[in-house]
C-alpha cells in the first residue's frame, strides 16, 4: 500500500515547514516519508529535503509566466491544469514507495516563495485554489485510481485566533475544502509555539491581543458563539453583517465539521500526536491492529486554558 498525505491550507500557514518536520519525525521512528512538491514556484533553496517528485520537473510557474505571459494566479491554475493533463507523468513518478508516506506539499498562494516578498499575507491568500478549482478533487480521484490511500491535512496558523473574523473565515474555508474532498481530513492549528511563547511573555501576549488564550478550547473546537458576542471589541461590528454572522453561527452549530489539532513543532510530543492521528486516519499498516491516536497529554496545553 502507498500512502499520500496532502498538506493544504492558506498561504504561509506552515505547510512546507510541517512537511519537513513530518519527514524528520518519521525517519526518527525508522519510517520513511518522501516529499512531493506541488508548488510550481517553490524555491529549491528552501527545501530541507529534496523532493522525490517535483512538479517543477514537469512545469514551472516561471516558464509559464515568462513564455506564455500569464500572471501569477492564472499561471498557477495553468500549471495545475497541465499537471492534471499529464497524470501519466505523475503516475510514473509515483511508482514504488510501498509502505512509505508520500507527503504532498501544496502551494498556498500563486507564486509561493517567489512572491513572498511582494504579496503580503492577506490571510486566506490563494484559498480559491482549494475551494473554487477542481484541482484537488481531480488529483485525489487520480491518486485513488492508482490505489494510493489518501488523506488531507489542512493547516491554519495560530495567529488566526487573534482575529475571530479571520479565524471563522479560516473555519469556513476548511469546511468548504472538506466537503469538496471526500477523503479523511485533519485540521491543524499550526504555530502553536507562538501562542505558548506569548503566554509566557506578558508584553507579547498583550501586544498580540491573545485574550483568547483563555478561550483556546473555544477556537480548537470552534464555538460559533464567539462570533455572536461583541464584548470587549474596540469597534461595534457593522450591523449589515449581523444576519450573515447569525447564519454562519447557525451553519457551524448545525454542522460542527471542523475542529483543530494543535501543532507545536517545538514540542515533539505535539508532532507525535498529530502524526498518530494521521496514521489512524490512514489506517497505516492495515495488517496491524489499528492504533487509537494517543490523546493529547493533558499537561501539554493546560497552562493555556
Ligand atoms: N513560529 C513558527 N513559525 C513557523 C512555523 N512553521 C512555519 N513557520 C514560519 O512561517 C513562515 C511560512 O512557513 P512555510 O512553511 O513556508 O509556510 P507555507 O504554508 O509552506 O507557505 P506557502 O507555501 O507560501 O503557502 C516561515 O517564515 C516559517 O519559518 C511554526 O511552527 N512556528
Ligand atoms: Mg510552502
Amino acid at each position: 500500500m502507498r500512502y499520500a498525505v496532502l498538506i493544504t491550507g492558506p498561504a504561509g500557514a506552515g505547510k512546507s515547514t510541517f512537511s519537513s518536520s513530518f519527514i524528520t519525525h518519521l525517519s526518527a521512528s525508522k519510517r520513511t516519508g518522501h516529499l512531493v512538491n506541488l508548488d510550481p514556484a517553490a524555491d529549491p533553496a528552501r527545501f530541507e529535503y529534496e523532493p522525490v517528485i517535483d512538479i517543477k520537473d514537469l512545469i514551472s510557474l516561471e516558464d509559464v509566466m515568462g513564455e506564455l505571459g500569464y500572471g501569477p494566479n492564472g499561471g498557477l491554475v495553468y500549471c495545475f491544469e497541465y499537471l492534471l493533463q499529464n497524470m501519466d507523468w505523475l503516475e510514473e513518478e509515483l511508482g514504488g514507495y510501498e509502505d512509505d508516506y508520500l507527503i504532498f506539499d501544496c502551494p498556498g498562494r500563486a507564486g509561493g516563495d517567489v512572491y513572498r516578498q511582494i504579496l503580503i499575507d492577506f490571510s486566506p491568500g490563494q484559498i480559491e485554489l482549494y475551494t473554487h478549482h477542481p484541482f484537488l478533487p481531480t488529483l485525489v480521484q487520480n491518486l485513488q485510481r492508482m490505489g494510493i490511500r489518501t488523506c488531507a491535512v489542512y493547516l491554519i496558523e495560530s495567529q488566526f485566533m487573534e482575529d475571530k473574523y479571520k479565524f471563522f473565515s479560516g473555519v469556513l474555508s476548511a469546511m468548504s475544502a472538506m466537503v469538496n474532498l471526500e477523503i479523511p481530513w485533519i485540521n491543524i492549528m499550526s504555530k502553536m509555539d507562538l501562542v505558548t511563547r506569548n503566554a509566557d511573555d506578558p508584553s507579547g501576549g498583550a501586544r498580540n491581543g491573545l485574550r483568547n488564550r483563555r478561550n483556546l478550547a473555544r477556537y480548537l473546537d470552534p464555538d460559533p458563539l464567539l462570533l455572536a458576542t461583541t464584548q470587549g471589541e474596540p469597534e461595534a461590528p457593522n450591523p449589515r453583517f449581523h444576519a450573515l454572522n447569525q447564519a454562519i453561527v447557525q451553519l457551524i452549530e448545525d454542522h460542527p465539521l471542523v475542529s483543530f489539532l494543535p501543532l507545536d513543532l517545538t514540542n515533539s510530543d505535539s508532532l507525535e500526536t498529530v502524526i498518530s492521528h494521521i496514521d489512524y486516519t490512514m489506517q497505516y499498516g492495515e495488517d496491524e491492529e489499528p492504533k487509537e491516536p494517543h490523546d493529547l497529554d493533558e499537561g501539554d496545553f493546560q497552562d493555556l486554558e
